[in-house]
């Protein structure tokens, strides 16, 4: 397989006094162009430090990242992370924030106008461009995702990383942009890591499954792909034997690991 983003033998241990925790052990995972990969397991298992870790915001304590071919040692915009709670600078308006992350990025390669015109067309993507004089307290949480991605897009990243985005959502809004998140993949091909507990949120959005066991010493315990053609929809996909095999598949790892822990 063709290694477009690569998660090589990454160990992390956090340090606190004399106290130490290995958090994530042995994680090897290698990702192509274009995937839409899920990471799912139970909370406390690691899932946000090893998407810190791709983004470059915590290192990895052994292995590391590396993205084409090149190791990934810092935060970078082509490594853009969408987060559950928005991370919109409130006295900013939509387009302003979406606009500061093109400014930064383009700010040698764009002229004026075409920045104006890409962050238009990004907030167009997602469907906010009537909002753009708009404060963030002013829109809905699922409003403020939809500018988040926006923002995460403008910047043209390589990878896209989905830290729950849809977590803090009502299950309509969430749906909503479950199938708008669905829509861009398919249309821009961008290559995704999601994190994620919802098993039907993973089946539904993932061409593949990463399933962690319980930490301490969390690792990849199964990769389960989704061998379900896009465009998907969701009222089809609930009758579909492949999908409910999947969503057993899933749920079945969950469970056996949980009673694993209790019962240790
Ligand atoms: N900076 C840190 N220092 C010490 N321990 C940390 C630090 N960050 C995370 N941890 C610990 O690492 C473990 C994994 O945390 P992490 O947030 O990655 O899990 P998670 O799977 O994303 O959880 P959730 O699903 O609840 O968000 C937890 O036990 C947490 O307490």
């Amino acid at each position: 397989m063709h290694a477009y983003l690569k998660l090589d033998h990454i160990d992390k241990t956090f340090t606190r006094g004399n106290a130490t925790t290995e958090v994530l052990k042995e994680i090897n995972l290698t990702i192509e162009k274009g995937e839409y990969v899920s990471i799912i397991g139970h909370s406390g298992c690691g899932k946000s430090t090893l998407l810190n870790i791709v983004a470059g915001l915590t290192g990895a304590t052994t292995g590391g990242v590396l993205l084409e071919n090149r190791e990934v040692n810092s935060p970078g915009p082509d490594r853009a992370v969408v987060f559950q709670n928005h991370s919109l600078l409130p006295w900013l308006t939509v387009y302003e924030n979406v606009k500061l992350g093109v400014d930064k990025v383009f700010a040698s390669t764009k002229t004026r106008a075409e920045r104006d015109a890409w962050v238009m067309h990004n907030l167009n993507l997602v469907q906010m461009a009537h909002a753009r004089e708009k404060r963030p307290s002013e829109i809905s949480g699922g409003m403020k995702q939809r500018v988040g991605i926006a923002r995460a897009l403008a910047m043209e990243p390589k990878v896209l990383l989905l830290d729950e985005p849809f977590g803090a959502l009502d299950a309509l809004t969430r749906a909503h942009l479950q199938d708008s998140v669905m829509a861009l993949h398919q249309k821009l091909g961008n290559t995704i890591l999601m994190i994620t507990h919802d098993v039907d949120e993973a089946v539904l959005l993932s061409d593949r499954i990463v399933m962690m066991t319980n930490g301490p010493s969390a690792r990849i315990g199964e990769v389960l792909e989704v061998p379900l053609t896009r465009p998907r929809k969701r009222l089809e996909l609930a009758t579909n034997p492949a999908y409910l095999k999947c969503r057993q598949r899933v749920l079945e790892f969950l469970y056996e690991r949980h009673r694993f822990v209790e019962a240790a």
